[in-house]
């Protein structure tokens, strides 16, 4: 079988270094392009069979929409990717039926473990709350795996009839109970010295529980931008999650 023909935009991030580096160590990809801001994306698009986007949250949709238009796949770990974006990604996708995108907020398989438990653990405490942790050059808050975490946490909650979490609270300086997200509060921390990490915090009387994940390097990203990269021509359509494609 033919290498696949792999671009990466945002190729001299911190995400973007890791995952050219891991696409030329790997015998069947070989890295065709490079692209950063002010690219004309067309050229690289020409030659290539799937695009690895982890640029900027303002740039992402449109590098997108280049690879769909240029028949390529796209696998997209650059977050900031609300209902609005995806559902214009989904709708420019009908037009392109042999075209595979996977959007996933998280390529690493412990801090996509995390959010499973949590959602399977959702129904069983009657409050929860979403902390995550990341180093202080990221743009976007909360992340788009925390913000992934609380939608899924809130899905699984009000599909088992738990109502809203307890909270006294009556007086607060702004922001101090976090971001809501369908319900859950989310809260974020900019720490120099960190990576990304998360907690999901449930309680219930007389108990709680912390599911807790830290990637302290981004290697802990790269096998799964690889599986990705792999499986997404085989998936036409929008996936929204890696979690789609692996048996957890
Ligand atoms: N899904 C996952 O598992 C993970 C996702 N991420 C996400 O990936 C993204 C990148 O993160 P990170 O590498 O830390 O960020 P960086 O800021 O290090 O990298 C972003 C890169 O994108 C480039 N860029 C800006 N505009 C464009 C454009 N129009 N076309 C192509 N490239 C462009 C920037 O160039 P310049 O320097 O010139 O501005 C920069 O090199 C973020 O959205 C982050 O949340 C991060 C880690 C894991
Ligand atoms: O910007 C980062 O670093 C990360 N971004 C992603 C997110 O927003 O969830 C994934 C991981 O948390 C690292």
């Amino acid at each position: 079988m033919d290498a696949l023909r792999v671009v990466v935009s945002g190729a001299s991030g911190r995400m973007g270094t890791a995952a050219c580096a891991a696409v030329e160590a790997s015998d069947d990809l070989v890295l065709v392009g490079r692209l950063g801001r002010g690219d004309d994306p067309s050229a690289a698009l020409a030659g290539a069979d799937v695009l690895v986007d982890l640029s900027v949250p303002a740039s992402s949709p449109a590098l997108v929409a280049a690879a769909v238009e240029a028949g390529v796949h796209a696998v997209v770990g650059t977050t900031g990717w609300d209902d609005a974006r995806l559902a214009t990604l989904r709708e420019q996708l009908g037009g392109a039926p042999s075209v595979g995108v996977l959007v996933a907020p998280n390529f690493s398989v412990g801090a996509l473990l995390v959010t499973a438990f949590a959602v399977r653990a959702a129904r069983f405490f009657e409050s929860v709350e979403v902390l995550e942790l990341h180093h202080p050059d990221k743009v976007d808050a909360p992340s788009g795996t925390a913000v992934r975490t609380a939608r899924l946490v809130a899905a699984a909650r009000a599909e088992a009839g738990v109502g809203p979490a307890p909270d006294a609270t009556t007086a607060s300086l702004p922001g101090s109970r976090g971001a809501d997200v369908d319900g859950v509060p989310v809260h974020s921390v900019r720490l120099r010295g960190l990576v990304a990490s998360q907690e999901v915090l449930l309680g219930a009387q007389g108990e709680t529980v912390s599911l807790r994940h830290d990637s302290i390097d981004r290697s802990s990203f790269m096998p799964g931008v690889l599986l990705a990269v792999r499986q997404v021509g085989s998936h036409p359509g929008l996936t929204v999650g890696l979690e789609h494609w692996l048996d957890l």
